[in-house]
């Protein structure tokens, strides 16, 4: 693992993959008790200015490894980015604009709580042209927000999207979570119910885990059982493919022309860098490097003067390579077509034969020779697919 050189077996990258910018806000209201993500409870006043000044300075220090290649996506996210105002917000777009070029078709995506102090923001997100919103409903049912910690109640979560709609959205994304506390799944299927009746564009619909180091982790809470987390399962996908919303990633569901670009290049194996506290970044080199890199997590750390950003960086070895991209693209429901694994790996598709072949021999893979896909049962074990192909190089 971590080899330092490649291997004769990984080809140069002739055609580098779509570069997307990943950008961290770590702060939120307060810490919801299911939350691991990089995100602290913000204090009474936001260093928003010097915060944006150390991505734009983390920015300047990543630009090497863009190598002049436009963005193809932004992805804004947290923590609750839509603490930050639109003016600073504005400070940031622009000096993201003013290092690195972008297509002119870019996505650009802002993760807002649904609480009235955000939604008066939308209209000026939309200017700056923030052109995708995406926002953590979780639930619309009182109770089970409360017990999440969550700060909203359903009906603020009702009006942020009505006034996301307002404020010129045409790509809304509602963050839903389901298997919560003592949840039946008819509170399950009214949740999604509820969500569908905004007809937002794209509905990420995330079954609740519990994570290390969070308070459910310490004190955990009553989840529904098995049978009644896969009934939930089966019948929200039907109830969304009802809609109209397909299913093409484990938790996310879009209508035509919705889904999310910026999500797609990760699971694609695209590149993307990655400035704030805590941001990860993965960069393909045109003589067939492949790295990974992270910063600096404590925003007191990253906001620190002087100090570097990048936490640590790690090329990644022939030994990993196969393992990494199909832990993205296995996730896509329709999977990839094969060319994509020589095309973002550099290394020969004959290295995955023999795992692909046991892999298809217990229907855990797709037998079509044109694509790399989980069949449907392979979709509900996907570790132990994934499994089959670690350390294959
Ligand atoms: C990192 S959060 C950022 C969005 C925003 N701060 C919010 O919470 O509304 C992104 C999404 O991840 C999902 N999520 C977070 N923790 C989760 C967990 N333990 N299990 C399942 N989904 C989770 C939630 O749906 C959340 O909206
Ligand atoms: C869980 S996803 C939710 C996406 C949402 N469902 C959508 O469709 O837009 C987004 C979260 O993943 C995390 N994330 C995504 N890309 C990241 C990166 N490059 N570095 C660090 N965290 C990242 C952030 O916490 C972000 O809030
Ligand atoms: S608001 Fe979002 S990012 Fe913040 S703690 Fe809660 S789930 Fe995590």
């Amino acid at each position: 693992m971590n080899q330092l050189l490649t291997s004769d077996s990984r080809r140069p990258l002739p055609d580098l993959p779509p570069l997307a910018l990943y950008v961290h806000i770590p702060w939120c209201i307060r810490k919801c008790p299911y939350c691991d993500f990089n995100s602290h409870k913000a204090p009474s006043s936001l260093p928003e200015q010097a915060y944006v000044d150390a991505l734009l300075l983390d920015l300047k220090q990543d630009l090497p490894l863009a190598a002049g290649r436009p963005l193809t996506s932004i992805f804004i996210g947290g923590g609750t980015p839509s603490l930050f105002s639109a003016e600073a917000l504005k400070c940031l777009l622009d000096g993201i604009q003013a290092r690195i070029g972008w297509q002119p078709d870019i996505e650009i995506t802002l993760e807002a709580n649904p609480g009235t102090f955000e939604q008066d923001k939308f209209s000026a997100y939309r200017e700056l042209g923030i052109n995708r919103l995406s926002i953590g409903v979780q639930s619309f049912n009182s109770q089970h927000l409360q017990q999440l910690g969550r700060v909203h109640d359903g009906d603020e979560a009702l009006r942020a999207a009505q006034i996301a709609r307002q404020a010129g959205f045409e790509r809304i994304n509602l963050d839903l979570m389901h298997g919560l506390p003592d949840q039946t799944p008819a509170q399950a299927m009214s949740d999604l119910q509820q969500a569908l009746e905004l007809d937002p564009g794209h509905v990420s619909w995330y079954q609740l885990t519990i994570e290390p180091n969070t308070v459910y982790w310490s004190k955990p809470p009553q989840l529904p059982e098995d049978d009644c987390l896969w009934d939930i399962q089966e019948q929200g996908q039907a109830l969304l493919a009802s809609h109209g919303y397909r299913q093409y990633e484990v938790s996310a569901y879009a209508r035509d022309g919705q889904q999310a670009r910026h999500n797609l290049n990760y699971w694609q194996f695209g590149d993307f860098l990655g400035i704030g506290a805590g941001a990860h970044g993965k960069v393909s080199h045109a003589d067939g490097r492949i790295e990974r890199y992270w910063k600096t997590r404590q925003p007191d750390d990253y906001l620190r003067d002087g100090k570097p950003k990048l936490a640590g960086r790690q090329l990644l070895g022939n030994d990993e390579l196969p393992f990494e991209f199909l832990m993205n693209a296995l996730r896509l429901t329709a999977g990839v077509p094969v060319g994509l694994f020589a095309e973002r790996t550099g290394l020969p598709l004959e290295v995955l034969q023999q795992a692909r072949l046991q892999a298809q021999q217990r229907g855990l893979l797709s037998a079509d020779p044109q694509r790399l896909a989980a069949t449907a049962h392979g979709q509900l074990f996907l570790n132990d697919l994934l499994q089959m192909f670690l350390g294959t190089d």
